[in-house]
């Protein structure tokens, strides 16, 4: 298509390093002359990816949901308001984990039938460790997101090879292989790859949306299901009419007061092992200054930062069937708040 914007989708599951490798893409175009905008997808009900974003970039928030799940308008609308508004060169748009792409890919292919984008790849980023261990478990919802992920990638990042040993790392690779015959493969550790090299293999790599890559009608992402709210919580459900990410919930915590970071700690190594992914802004008691925290399948990280403009302290814990009132009830302890007034949002995606 002449001069049409490329866009690329970034798939994979959940803390795999999307947004890691959406931080290097930006540096790249940017470095390039190139003005890049992006379409950030949250299921939780606050943006903490973007607050890393330099201002410079546009970039188009939807939060509290999944595109998969929303109505397609959602997601074109996003993507015809940012190329009239913005004039970008390069369009990536980072779904939430636990998006099923190959709705990304009727969305995005749709749009382009009346607004000027190509969609020129999905990149796949696939956590090395997890996948290995739910591979070897063979079973669950997460399991077949992941292969679905895999399988319409157009490149393949094998990311988190810190975190496996070399003969894991190969096993894993043979997987990939095994579920996608034709993207390219490329180990990493953050991310770390020649950009050039990976934009070019993700071009010439078709997409498994234009091919035919056989797909389970009954995964995870596809639209089926409702959702039973049973929390005494305020709940607030993302949008009934959406269809449901039944297996995976998100819990959102506003917090009141600062708490302990040693404390913080401990609370969080002792997450149940459902809880997969967790972010937030947080103000400790007992070190100045304000941290974006981030938790993936056991590893944490804090970042010092300063948010722009008026952000509360609030953390969002993702994972599957885990319970969210046992999670508040630690919470409010750290905040010293234990009988307070709940200020939780419980929500079902
Ligand atoms: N050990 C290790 N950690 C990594 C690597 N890549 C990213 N991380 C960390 O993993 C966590 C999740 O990374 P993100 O890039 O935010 O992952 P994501 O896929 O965008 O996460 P969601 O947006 O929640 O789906 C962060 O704390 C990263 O610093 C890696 O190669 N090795």
């Amino acid at each position: 298509m002449e001069n049409a914007v490329p866009v690329y989708i970034l798939s994979g599951f959940l803390g795999s390093g999307k947004t890691t490798l959406l931080y290097r893409l930006l540096e790249f175009w940017k470095n390039k002359g190139m003005r890049p905008a992006v379409v950030m997808n949250e299921l939780g009900d606050v943006n903490f990816d973007g607050m890393l974003v330099d201002e410079s970039v546009p970039m188009a928030e939807l939060l509290s949901g999944c595109i998969c799940c929303s109505a397609s308008v959602d997601l074109s609308m996003e993507l015809t308001t940012l190329m009239k508004r913005e004039s970008p060169d390069v369009i990536v748009i980072e779904a939430t984990g636990a998006a099923n792409p190959l709705d990304i890919i009727d969305n995005v292919t749709e749009t382009s039938l009346y607004t000027k984008v190509e969609l020129k790849g999905l990149i796949t980023v696939v956590d090395a460790a997890h996948l290995l261990q739910l591979y070897r478990e063979q079973k669950g919802a997460t399991y077949r997101l992941m292969q679905e992920q895999i399988r319409s990638a157009s490149a393949l990042i094998l990311n988190k090879t810190d975190r496996v040993s070399m003969e894991e790392a190969a096993e894993v690779s043979g997987v990939l292989r095994k579920w996608n015959a034709y993207a390219e493969i490329i180990p990493t550790v953050r991310c770390e790859v020649d950009l050039d090299n990976l934009l070019d293999s993700s071009d010439n790599a078709s997409l498994a949306g234009t091919s035919d890559v056989a797909v389970d009608d009954n995964s995870p992402g596809s639209k089926a299901g409702g959702v039973g709210f049973s929390e005494e919580e305020e709940i607030v459900a993302a949008d009934t009419g959406r269809a449901a990410h039944d297996h995976v919930m998100a819990y959102t915590h506003f917090f009141t007061n600062p708490i302990n970071s040693v404390e913080f700690e401990t609370f969080i190594k002792e997450l149940p092992a459902d809880v997969y992914r967790a972010k937030g802004v947080l103000t400790f008691n007992d070190t100045s200054g304000r941290f974006l925290f981030q938790y993936a399948y056991q590893e944490s990280d804090f970042i010092k930062i300063t948010p722009q403009g008026d952000v509360r302290d609030v953390a969002v814990f993702i994972g599957e069937h885990f319970s969210s009132g046992d999670l508040r009830k630690k919470l409010l302890h750290l905040e010293g708040r234990l009988f307070g007034r709940p200020a939780a949002v419980k929500r079902s995606l």
